[in-house]
Parts: structure tokens; C-alpha cells; sequence
């Protein structure tokens, strides 16, 4: 579903640290204006791709216009999965060290962080979605806290946290750029199909 270049999507989120790497990753690279909108969404159940097109609808009644949300699950290897999307809950009570405790009883240690963008373009339209995985471990805490449970996951490759690694690197590497890459380039060649300037068209024609 298309929507008119240079008109505004807005992003819904309760979360500043959210809002914060996504302005940090798009850059320019958006070819839409983002504005934010703070909103508490419902924390749905279910599994992640249904959780993220109800927040999705949920939000494009409650603007009445298009809108992105975003869904981050932190799922652990040895828990098929859990706790998912329900990591905040987990989060908020446990606290980073929790977390690395749950899985004392576990041999396996490895996580995954999936980030999950959905796009509506108002009430009463399909939602879609733009997913994005990074493979790590759970560790013992390391690094400042200031953005939820980065100080105990460790991404494959690195030898450092999330929150240890300079922002510039986990934005080039987290499960959010990806999915937020998979969206822009979406995004992207919708615009150029809509008579935006297509540079590789245009040298193939020349
Ligand atoms: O890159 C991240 N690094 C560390 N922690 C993170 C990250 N991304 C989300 N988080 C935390 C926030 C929340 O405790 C849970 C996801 O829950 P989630 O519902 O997606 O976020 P939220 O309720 O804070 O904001 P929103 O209003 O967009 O739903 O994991
Ligand atoms: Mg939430």
C-alpha cells in the first residue's frame, strides 16, 4: 500500500530509548517524515507477528492515519523461545541480572533479539510487517544501563554487550537496523515506483 512521498508516517511508542535509535538508524534514509507520537500501547499475547499487527491497528484507530509501530522480543534458545514478547514484564522485574539467572539451569546460553515494524496506513487497512534478527548470548551484565536489557546480551562476534558497544556499532548490527532496513528499502522502491527519481533506471535507459 502506497502512501504520497513526503507525507508524514507516525511512529507510535511509549519507549524514548526506541525512538531515539530509530531516528539514529533512518538518518535520511526514510523517504517519509516520522513523527513521533507517544502512546502507551497494550502489550498483546500471542505470538510476535499477531502481537504486532493488533499494536499495528491499535495505533492506526488511535491516530487516524498511517502510523509504524515496533515490537522487540528477547527469546531464549533454551526456553523455546520465551520470554519473547513477554521480555518486558521479565525485564521490570528481574532486571538484567535476572535474566542471565533464568538460564543458570541451561547449558545453552544463546539468545535471539527480533525487532518487529509494522506499517498501517490507517484505520480499517492491512498491516505490514518488517522483521529483524540478531543472534547472541545471554551474559553476566556488563556496560551502562540505560536502555533495558543491553547490558546482557552479548551479539555473536563480539566480545562485548550491547550496552558496552558504541551506539554507532550497535546500530549497524541490532536486530532493530535490520528490520528498520528491510522497511526503508521497502519504503524505498515504493517511492521510486511512484515517480521518484530512480537513479539505476535512469542510467539503464541512458
Ligand atoms: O534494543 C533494545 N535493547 C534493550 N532493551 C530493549 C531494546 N528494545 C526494546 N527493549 C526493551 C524495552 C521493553 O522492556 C522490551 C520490549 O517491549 P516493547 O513492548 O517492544 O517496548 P515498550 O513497551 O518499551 O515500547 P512500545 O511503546 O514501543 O511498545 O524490551
Ligand atoms: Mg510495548
Amino acid at each position: 500500500m502506497a502512501i504520497p512521498a513526503g507525507r508524514s508516517v507516525v511512529f507510535v511508542t511509549g519507549n524514548a530509548k526506541k525512538l531515539e535509535e530509530v531516528i539514529q538508524i533512518l538518518g535520511d534514509k526514510f523517504p517519509y517524515k516520522l513523527v513521533s507520537k507517544k502512546i502507551d500501547l497494550p502489550e498483546y499475547q500471542g505470538e510476535p507477528d499477531e502481537i504486532s499487527i493488533q499494536k499495528c491497528k491499535e495505533a492506526a484507530k488511535q491516530v487516524d492515519g498511517p502510523v509504524i509501530v515496533e515490537d522487540t522480543c528477547l527469546c531464549f534458545r533454551a526456553m523455546g523461545g520465551l520470554p519473547g514478547p513477554y521480555i518486558k514484564w521479565f525485564l521490570d522485574k528481574l532486571r538484567p541480572e535476572g535474566l542471565y539467572k533464568m538460564l543458570a539451569g541451561f547449558e545453552d546460553k544463546s539468545a535471539w533479539a527480533l525487532c518487529t515494524f509494522a506499517f498501517c496506513p490507517g484505520k480499517e487497512e492491512p498491516v505490514q510487517l518488517f522483521r529483524g534478527i540478531t543472534e547472541g548470548h545471554i551474559v553476566e551484565p556488563r556496560g551502562p544501563r540505560d536502555f533495558g536489557w543491553d547490558p546482557c546480551f552479548q551479539p555473536d562476534g563480539f566480545d562485548k554487550t550491547y550496552a558496552e558497544l558504541p551506539k554507532e556499532v550497535k546500530n549497524t548490527i541490532s536486530h532493530r537496523y535490520r528490520a528498520l532496513a528491510a522497511m526503508s528499502e521497502h519504503f524505498s522502491s515504493q517511492a521510486n515506483d511512484n515517480g521518484m527519481p530512480d537513479t539505476k533506471k535512469k542510467k539503464q535507459n541512458d
